[in-house]
């Protein structure tokens, strides 16, 4: 990898409205491949929105988007290839065995595996092994992340989008899962991640960005020099939902 590789999370100066309402305005990100970076925003600032444009599920106005590459604008099934991607509440089949969904998920994406490694992704994911043959319907929402992150390894996609993956996780869940997310970097690939949560944001990503006004306000570090103060970023991400709510 080159310092000219492009990002494999690109946008650049994007605009973005449902009717007339303009909720991207100018929003230029790129998250480089091996890094994570946090989207925080209030609500309705369009953290969703902007990972629904990777995905190809809305489309611009004008400016760019890439994913490794592909304009999901122009050819969506190719950007999603490219692309695992968690929603909040990761969709699952409840009447499938972790095993079996993994099994279908990766068969849709034409990229099935065998049991062996399967059942080693779920080892990694920190999956317990008498859950591995046990239907999703009693799972907690961190199994079924669990299983979804274990298929998104499986799937060694160069960009992971994930949306308010934290929420609803216990405390001893969110390190466990910021860790695997960590993981997930540490092979190479290129992690957005949408979250309200700061206190998690700064512990796993390398970058903070903060979504307002349809941009990108502040961009922040988590080493070097500019390494962020978690305290001071709070305080001011405090007052600008407040000036948002207002
Ligand atoms: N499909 C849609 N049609 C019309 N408006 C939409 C649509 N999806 C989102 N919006 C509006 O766009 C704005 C941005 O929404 P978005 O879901 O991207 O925000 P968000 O930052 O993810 O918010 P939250 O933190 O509450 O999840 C909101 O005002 C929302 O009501």
């Amino acid at each position: 990898m080159t310092k000219d590789t492009p990002a494999p999370i690109l946008i650049d100066n994007l605009v973005l409205a449902y009717g007339q309402h303009r909720v991207l305005d100018g929003l230029s990100l790129q998250v480089p491949a091996g890094s994570i970076t946090a989207l925080l925003g209030g609500n309705g600032a369009g953290k969703s929105t902007t990972l629904a444009a990777l995905l190809g599920f809305v489309r611009a106005q004008s400016g760019t988007v890439l994913v490794a590459g592909v304009d999901p604008g122009m050819d969506p099934d190719a950007a999603r290839r490219r692309i695992a991607y968690l929603p909040e509440n990761v969709a699952l089949y409840e009447h499938l065995t972790a095993a079996e969904n993994a099994d279908y998920l990766l068969a849709l994406s034409e990229e099935r595996k065998e049991r062996r490694i399967i059942t080693d992704a779920f080892a990694a994911a920190g999956l317990q092994e008498r859950a591995w043959d046990q239907r999703l319907g009693g799972f907690s929402k961190g199994m079924r992340q669990k299983v979804a992150i274990a298929v998104a390894l499986l799937r060694e996609v160069p960009v992971l989008l994930l949306d308010e993956p934290t929420s609803g996780l216990d405390p001893r869940a969110t390190v466990d899962f910021n860790a695997l997310v960590a993981a997930v970097r540490d092979r190479g690939t290129a992690v957005l991640m949408v979250t309200h949560d700061l206190l998690s944001a700064a512990d796993v990503a390398d970058r903070i960005g903060f979504l307002e006004a349809g941009r990108i306000v502040e961009e922040v570090a988590a080493s070097g020099p500019e390494r962020f103060d978690v305290r001071a970023l709070h305080a001011r991400f405090a007052v600008a939902a407040e000036r948002l709510a207002a």
